[in-house]
């Protein structure tokens, strides 16, 4: 670990900063060149179908970038979204002669509808539960468009759809879809960096450690879900009206594998990768289709492309093109350093600032938390010790709400907090570090810790911009030490750093208390020395510490007030020096005869 410098109080250089909109121009006059193109360049119809195709199809697929990509939720439904917009236009405009803006708006509510209906299905869903959920959803969605025949028309389809009158000519309507395109791909990019858009990311790379973080894990699925349902209805209620006839097999499962492929063919955590992925998937049986003489040669080398593609490039293609291209560049950014790091944990409970009463937590008939007591008082260090399986990181995950609480109550600052789930817990103060490290790997220190410091009542940062966020950020890296290498990736750091980040992230958070699960396992000596010295740093501001750690140089240098449990029960509590004196903690420890 570098030494973290006492010196911390740099001054914050920001860097001017260019307005978004200045930074954002050349992909705005970029756009407007392709949507000149499209609006007067004169494609012969085949070309222009195929474009049509890709325009509508890449809308799609960047919805699975939101909740694939950015969530880490599967989705194998998204051809019955497209589909509930284009039948949406489809029936809207021709059997009803409604508006066309009404019935694309109205097919994007449903699609919203449905797919937040399906995101709240993966509250206690994942993996494989979670596709064949969606697939059940595609498959009723098909199932509805062929048979209910007096709504939909069934096999034969929606024909002479129509369009809106400002776009009637093909020409004028490919240009409004790319234009749409391009809307929809900004949103989608700046996504990334929005707080939702971290929320997504965290949510993907460990659940657990977002919830404690504060973030709403259920709200955050569902949202990835809805946003990427309403991005499946528009591409579904534009290609309605570019190609004016829809019909059930456009929509089925086969074409959500399509959509899938696309996304993860070109790097599904990149719009500019599903953009790559879906021109690709377009353009390969086309280019392939001179094979179609020899009956199976096209399926069989257009399947292989795909599958060594998705074998040798798992990031997909735009993902390996970063990655060559950053290892290329790649040089460290240091970033200056931060203002001071100011911990300003709240005080409103009085002197005691977690109060827990007769907490128990048994699984099945193991007591591994027994009628515990504990009060932490305000400032300094509290030690929680106990020999292996003694139930210090049970009571750790009940206190943070990881694990419901068999029986007792648990008070925060005054707070019940005993039913709360994690996000709202880490909301009313309560700041956790992991005894297995659970940072989100695909993010660099500097995001992890921005996710700490947008703790949902942050009283340091508010609801303040991403300016105040990142300067909030990069002071608790530098109070740990690591502001000079804020722009690192995860994976670069050791594992004692990887510590510190995450001490970082809950300081970012300014808590009330911070309870740290064995943050000295795996450091060495002069590492653990540092750690010491960053706990009397932490407490000097003020902020109370719950520690739990075997390391007794550093229980008994750095708590003042030390709870012992041995098999689940609290055996003594007290001052530090009288606490490690007394009789059945020496014997709990060492063993008697
Ligand atoms: N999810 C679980 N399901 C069943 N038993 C569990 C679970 N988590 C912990 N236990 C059991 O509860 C007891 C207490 O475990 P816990 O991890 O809290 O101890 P600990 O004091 O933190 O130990 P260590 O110092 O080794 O980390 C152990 O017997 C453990 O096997």
């Amino acid at each position: 670990m570098s030494a973290p410098s006492e010196n911390i109080a740099m001054a914050a250089t920001a860097p001017r900063v260019k307005p978004l909109w200045l930074r954002h121009l050349p992909y705005f006059i970029g756009c407007a060149i392709l949507v000149s193109l499209a609006a007067t360049v004169q494609f012969d119809g085949y070309i222009h179908n195929i474009l049509m195709q890709a325009t509508t199809f890449a809308i799609a697929v960047f919805g699975l970038s939101v909740v694939l990509g950015l969530c880490g939720q599967i989705n194998l439904a998204q051809a019955a979204f497209f589909g509930l917009g284009a039948y949406a236009v489809g029936l809207g405009t021709a059997d009803y002669h409604v508006s066309y803006w009404l019935c694309l708006a109205g097919g994007c509510v449903v699609a919203l509808l449905a797919g937040a209906f399906l995101g709240m299905s993966t509250l206690r869903l994942g993996g494989h539960y979670l596709a064949m959920v969606t697939i059940s959803f595609q498959q009723i969605v098909t199932l509805v468009m062929i048979n209910s025949i007096w709504l939909t028309h069934g096999p034969d389809g929606v024909s002479r759809i129509g369009r809106p009158d400002l776009f009637q000519s093909s020409q004028s309507y490919l240009a409004f879809c790319v234009a749409m395109l391009a809307l929809v791909g900004y949103v989608v990019w700046h996504l990334a960096d929005t707080r939702l858009g971290r929320a997504m990311r965290a949510v993907r790379d460990n659940e657990l450690a977002a919830g404690v973080v504060g973030i709403d894990v259920f709200r955050t699925k569902v949202s990835a879900f809805a946003l990427s349902a309403v991005l499946g209805g528009l591409a579904g209620g534009l290609f309605a009206g570019g190609f004016a006839y829809v019909s059930p097999d456009q929509f089925s499962f086969a074409e959500s594998v399509v959509f899938l492929t696309m996304s993860l063919l070109g790097g599904v955590a990149s719009p500019i990768g599903s953009a790559i992925g879906t021109g690709l998937l377009i353009l390969i049986p086309e280019w392939l289709r001179f094979l179609k003489s020899v009956p199976g040669l096209y399926l069989a080398i257009y399947g292989l492309s795909v599958i060594l593609i998705i074998r040798y490039m798992p990031d997909g293609i735009w993902g390996f093109a970063k990655l060559a291209t950053e290892r290329w560049w790649l040089k460290a950014r240091a970033l200056a350093g931060g203002p001071a790091l100011q911990l300003a944990p709240a005080t409103v409970g009085g002197d005691i600032v977690l109060s827990v009463k007769g907490l128990s937590k048994h699984f099945g008939g193991l007591k591994a938390v027994d009628n515990v007591d504990i009060d932490v008082r305000r400032g300094g260090v509290h030690a929680l010790i106990g020999p292996n399986g003694s139930g210090k990181t049970t009571t750790l995950n009940v206190l943070s709400g990881i694990y419901k609480a068999t029986s007792g109550t648990v008070v925060l600052d005054g707070t019940d907090i005993t039913d709360m789930p994690p996000h709202q817990r880490a909301a009313a103060g309560l700041g956790r570090t992991f005894q297995n490290i659970r940072l989100f790997r695909s993010m660099t220190a500097l995001e992890n810790v921005i996710i700490g410091a947008e703790r949902p009542g942050n009283t340091l940062t508010g609801k303040a911009d991403d300016e105040a966020l990142t300067a909030r950020a990069m002071s608790a890296l530098t109070f740990v030490g690591l502001g000079s290498r804020a722009d690192e990736l995860i994976s670069s750091f050791s594992y004692g750093h990887q510590r510190l980040i995450e001490i970082a992230r809950a300081l970012g958070a300014n808590p009330t208390l911070l309870l740290l699960d064995e943050p000295a396992a795996g450091l060495n000596s002069s590492e653990k020395l540092e750690l010491h010295a960053l706990l009397k740093r932490i407490a000097a501001q003020g902020l109370t510490i719950l520690i739990i750690d075997h390391d007794m140089t550093l229980v008994s240098e750095a708590a003042q007030h030390i709870t012992v449990l041995n098999f689940g029960k609290r055996i003594a509590d007290g001052e530090s020096l009288a606490v490690l004196r007394h009789p059945d903690v020496v014997s709990a420890y060492l063993g008697t005869e």
